[in-house]
């Protein structure tokens, strides 16, 4: 099924390559995350199918701080296989080619391990605060430069909620791209590219399938590293402050355990 996968997401890129491409550079001037979004990503009933497999709640982890809650799980061995072949294939070499194509990030390397990628599952209540993802994967030697989220959910609709935001750098405005059924976001990352989800406030369940893609060469040209750093949203100033200590003393312990302290959530099983 994945060779299936693989070449419609690039037949589908590659139609639109040149609007998606035009519609990612001329993002920079929303809030300064570029980003493009790809509706109808696959035929309908093949994008309904991934939503009938994707797993119960039930059967994710919750992640659950003041900073997120969220279910996600790569535990692929215990889905239907079509899970790790929807994922796996946004990391296949034709797929990456054409989205450096689109983006103009070259030199990408899709993240095999998952390290914080997968599945993940929203209910009511459920949400992401303002942050900025970690910089780099485990082995620290390339950066993240993009998030290839692809929604599943039959009928998302904004008022749903659980909807992404980017921001600008100071996490004052933000434009919002509706977690609409089907469609699948690409965002660039930064030091700078802040992003959340939305509170999830209707019935029904929020499904994302996420890639990450890494390259050797810096977004900004310049040298940096930080761990996953949140903030809050402009409406909540005092979380804002606990966000900004915690992510200090975060920061503070990966400089001196470069490894970190967390175990380390990351995928080893077969790949389709
Ligand atoms: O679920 C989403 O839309 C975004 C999740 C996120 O922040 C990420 O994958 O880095
Ligand atoms: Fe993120």
């Amino acid at each position: 099924m994945k060779e299936e996968l693989v070449q419609l997401i690039v037949a589908r890129l590659s139609a639109d390559r040149d609007a998606l491409k035009t519609a990612f550079q001329a993002s920079k001037n929303e809030v300064g995350v570029r980003y493009c979004a790809v509706d109808d990503l696959l035929p309908q009933e093949l994008a309904e199918r991934i939503h009938r497999a994707f797993p119960q709640p039930s059967a994710m982890r919750l992640m659950e701080s003041f900073r997120e809650r969220k279910y996600t799980s790569k535990s692929f061995d215990q889905f239907d296989p079509l899970m790790a072949d929807i994922t796996f294939a946004v990391q296949d070499p034709r797929v990456v080619e054409v989205v450096e194509q689109i983006t103009g990030i070259r030199e990408q390397i899709p993240d095999a391990s998952l390290y914080a990628g997968g599945l993940s599952a929203m209910v009511k209540g459920h949400h992401l605060g303002p942050h900025i993802d970690n910089s780099h994967e485990a082995s620290r030697r390339y950066y993240r430069t993009l998030n290839l989220l692809y929604y599943v959910t039959p009928g998302w609709s904004l008022e749903n909620g659980g909807n992404l935001e980017l921001w600008d750098e100071r996490v004052r405005k933000n434009v919002t791209i509706v977690s609409r059924f089907n469609r699948l976001a690409i965002m660039e990352t930064t030091p700078t590219s802040w992003h959340s989800v939305s509170p999830v406030v209707a019935d029904g369940t929020r499904c994302c399938v996420s890639n990450y893609y890494f390259s050797p060469r810096s977004p900004t040209g310049q040298d940096y590293f930080n761990v996953t750093s949140f903030s809050a949203r402009p409406e909540q100033p005092l979380l804002r402050l606990l966000a900004r200590v915690d992510n200090g003393l975060r920061q503070g312990v990966r400089a001196l355990v470069p490894q970190g302290l967390g175990k380390k959530d990351v995928y080893e099983g077969p790949k389709p």
